[in-house]
């Protein structure tokens, strides 16, 4: 029979220039070499937080002050199932100082190197880079409705979001690309990503990112973009999202949270259904379907990196 998973604590210090700490595991420790965020084995009787403030005082000789949950990480390295539970730490007394000869750095998180991260922190250091909301293009726009979109998209970006998809099923392929290119200044200005929806070519073309059909995740065998192109993923339960994770996405949609007028046809999952959904996949997953903005502390409890709308977020942004 299996063991129940090792919990382990990892803690993502975040300061005020928005950077973390990453430590190197030391040699001669499972993973030597690659970098982690500081933590370890939760022991028998500690509640999470009581690990993670021994285990900071251990590793780096700090007193942990305030911390909230960032993402659950189920992970398995051949005969070692885990459960890596992160936190972002957000005040803590003293200065981090390497008490275990490890290594110690600390870089924005869109510099971080995915491939020099311990294989299950790709996922914390995703729901680290990934922001609360992620807009998407309603599927009735026209393309005669381009300058209007262009606007609100703009004012979109401006007003502080930070993750579109550009989904407009009615536009020739071409258009959609011209659009995402002429957004594209504006997007990077703002450290903006933007998402075309299926079309993995143009995204190559253009250096952003794509968002998978449910058909595409099915067909596909590998991850389609480099690490440095974001990578989403449409889900509808517990086999996408595995295979999601087989094809190395950075997150995924699971929907529909709530009855949705775009798919009424959609059984909604309901936030039990989605949050054991979504603690069981390794990688941040957002509420989509029915979803307002205003629910996002809502969707953040049921285990959400945040919420995703087409409809609800348009007429608040
Ligand atoms: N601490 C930590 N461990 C991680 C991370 N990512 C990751 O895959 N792991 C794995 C590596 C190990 O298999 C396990 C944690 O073990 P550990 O060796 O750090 O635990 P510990 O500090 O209690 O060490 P020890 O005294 O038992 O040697 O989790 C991470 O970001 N932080």
């Amino acid at each position: 029979m299996d063991q129940a998973p090792l919990h382990v604590l990892a803690g993502a210090l975040c300061d005020r220039e928005g950077r973390v700490l990453l430590a190197e595991r030391p040699a001669g420790k499972h993973l030597a070499g690659l970098w982690e965020f500081p933590g370890g084995k939760r022991e028998p009787g500690e509640t999470p937080l009581v690990a993670l403030a021994r285990e900071l005082d251990e590793e780096l000789g700090i007193a942990l002050v305030e911390a909230a949950p960032l993402i659950r990480v189920p992970w398995r390295y051949h005969e070692r199932a885990l459960l890596l539970d992160a936190w972002c730490v957000t005040q803590w007394r003293g200065a981090p100082r390497s008490l275990e000869g490890q290594g110690l750095r600390w870089c924005l998180p869109m510099q971080a190197d995915p491939a020099t991260l311990a294989p299950a922190d790709r996922a914390i250091l995703q729901a680290l880079r990934l922001p609360p909301h992620y807009l998407i293009t309603p599927a009735e726009v026209l393309p005669a409705e381009r300058d209007f979109w262009f606007e609100r998209i703009g004012h979109a970006i401006e007003a502080g979001e930070r993750m579109l998809q550009l989904r407009l099923p009615l536009w020739p392929r071409e258009s959609v690309r011209e659009f995402a290119a002429s957004l594209l200044p504006l997007a990077r200005a703002h450290a903006a990503q933007l998402l075309l929806n299926a079309d993995i070519e143009g995204a190559r073309v253009l250096g952003i990112g794509v968002h998978l059909t449910g058909a595409q995740l099915a067909t596909l065998g590998e991850r389609p973009l480099p690490l440095q192109q974001i990578v989403g993923a449409s889900c509808h339960d517990a086999a996408q999202l595995a295979q999601a994770l087989r094809l190395d996405v950075d997150f995924a949609t699971l929907s529909p949270v709530a009855a949705t007028a775009s798919h009424p046809q959609a059984q909604p999952l309901g936030w039990s259904n989605f949050q054991e959904l979504a603690e069981a996949a390794a990688m941040p997953v957002y509420a989509l379907g029915g979803m307002v903005p205003a629910q996002l502390a809502q969707a953040q409890l049921a285990g959400a990196q945040g919420v995703a709308g087409i409809r609800g977020f348009w007429s608040a942004s």
